[in-house]
């Protein structure tokens, strides 16, 4: 089975370029301003030219509207869109139609319950993203480098496809992986020397631990 690597929250082509050559499936850029890995939708686009043909640019927002949406659209040409806020099934579907692109809905996981919530969005979200609930007092919803219980991920059914997220690391990805089955797996904070400073040698690091855990898988190899 291959395994999809998102490369979250980059800002710079050197980082962007460890992230591709690291074999990433998908990188994402950051629009929601409070972010320390916040990018202009002009910046993105830029930068996105280097993923054309190596991995898929996702766009992550936060309940954006649609003014905000047409110009990350326009400018950034995602191939897919995060959506990472409390949009209802309804605005998915919406965003969907607007754009003609794929949607990945992400929720916050604590406990079993949390995982019910993806219920009304099944069909309508292509993918979800489970990611951690933000620590108290957090500005973010994302990008806390925090993890929840992956073992919780064991009661989906093979149907839903996500992309696990939240506090990866490359000391950790070998548990998490062993704990869930995700078909695909997503890191930000992990990958920094500080908040939304991308470090390329841990990335580089995060690739390997990967191939490690996952003893040579060829889609990473
Ligand atoms: O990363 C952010 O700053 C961010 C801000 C607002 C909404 C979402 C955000 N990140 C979304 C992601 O997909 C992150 O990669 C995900 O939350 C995992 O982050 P981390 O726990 O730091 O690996």
């Amino acid at each position: 089975m291959t395994l999809d690597v998102k490369i979250c929250g980059l800002k710079t082509e050197e980082a962007l370029a460890a992230a591709l050559d690291g074999g990433a499936s998908h990188i994402g850029f950051i629009f929601f301003e409070k972010s320390p890995r916040h990018v202009e939708p002009d910046q993105a686009g830029r930068l996105r030219e280097a993923a054309r043909g190596r991995a898929d640019v996702v766009a992550v927002t936060v309940k954006a509207d649609d003014a905000a949406l047409d110009a990350i659209v326009a400018a950034a040409k995602p191939d897919i869109l995060q959506l990472h806020g409390a949009e209802s099934p309804e605005r998915v579907a919406e965003v969907k139609a607007r754009y003609g692109l794929p949607v990945m809905k992400a929720f916050a996981i604590r406990e079993a319950v949390d995982l019910e919530k993806i219920t009304p969005y099944r069909g309508i979200a292509d993918r979800f993203l489970f990611d951690a609930k933000p620590p108290k007092g957090s500005d973010l919803p994302g990008g806390n480098g925090v993890s929840f219980d992956w073992e919780l991920l064991a009661a989906l059914d093979d149907g839903v496809d996500y992309m696990l997220s939240g506090g990866l690391n490359a000391a950790n990805i070998g548990a998490a992986l062993n704990a869930a089955s995700p078909r695909a797996i997503d890191i930000s904070s992990g990958v920094e020397r500080a908040p939304g400073e991308k470090d390329p040698d841990l990335i580089r690091n995060f690739f390997r631990a990967v191939r490690a855990a996952r003893e040579g898988d060829a889609v990473l190899a």
